[in-house]
């Protein structure tokens, strides 16, 4: 069965939005929990637009599944954070700083060497790295040889092209997995899944072992309520 990573950014912009406490980060991350998700996932950026920096601490300190911290291991700043938390899992993105939200996965042909060092430091610690690529066969390839223990494949593309031609959008995402399972990587998704495309691209997925979703989830949320929204995404991954 593929695990259920909620991912909590849009909850902490909603806190955000008052400079309050007003939905508390911690309890709602412990309501996922309740709900059943086996993960918690979170992209600080560095102008804390909704995960702070010191939330991290908190939910690490509070949660009992699996944390997942998202970001670009480019800025020190976000290296510490982890290395300080030590969370279940990273998973590497190569966003540019104010960004809206990610659009692209690591170049892992270009950057080998320096994902390589940066595996390395994660993984002296005990945490299982995860790096972000699009579902291109070569991008998996070269990851690979980095000593990731996964690839998070960007799904925007498939929710993108979804209602048009469900299959021609899950195709790429197909070979991706083909390919991660044949250089023997782990095979995480996420970026824009969401109630209406999830079944389709799990059926499809059959090596699929995590996705963190975030933005929809949380949307839904707000008409169906967190509880019957979770138990709505975790049927989505029987
Ligand atoms: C890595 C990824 O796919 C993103 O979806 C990200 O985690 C979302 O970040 P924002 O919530 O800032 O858009
Ligand atoms: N890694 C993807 C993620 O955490 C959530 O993406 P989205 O569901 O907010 O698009």
């Amino acid at each position: 069965m593929t695990r259920l990573s909620v991912n909590i950014n849009k909850i902490a912009t909603l806190r955000n939005a008052r400079g309050g406490n007003n939905p508390d980060l911690v309890s709602a991350a412990l309501a996922c929990e309740r709900f059943g998700a086996q993960g918690i996932t979170v992209h600080p950026r560095p102008d804390e637009r909704h995960i702070r920096y010191q939330d991290v601490f908190d939910l690490k300190a509070a949660i009992t599944t699996e944390l997942n911290i998202e970001g670009n291991c480019t800025e020190d700043k976000f290296v510490e954070l982890v290395l300080a938390n030590k969370p279940a899992q990273v998973t590497l993105v190569p966003d540019a700083s104010g960004q809206l939200t990610s659009n692209h996965g690591w170049d892992t042909e270009k950057h080998q060497a320096y994902l390589t060092s940066m595996c390395q430091v994660f993984q002296k610690e005990g945490i299982r790295v995860s790096i972000f690529v699009d579902p291109d066969p070569a991008m998996i390839e070269a990851a690979a040889s980095t000593g990731t223990d996964r690839v998070e494949l960007y799904t925007e593309s498939f929710a993108a092209k979804f209602m048009q031609d469900r299959e021609a959008a899950v195709l790429p995402y197909f070979r991706a997995a083909q390919k991660a399972r044949e250089v023997g990587l782990g095979l995480n998704a996420g970026h824009d899944l969401d109630l209406h495309n999830l079944q389709y691209f799990n059926q499809h997925m059959p090596e699929l072992l995590e996705v963190s979703i975030g933005h929809a989830l949380i949307a839904d949320a707000l008409y169906l309520g967190l509880e019957e929204t979770i138990k709505r995404y975790l049927y989505c991954l029987k």
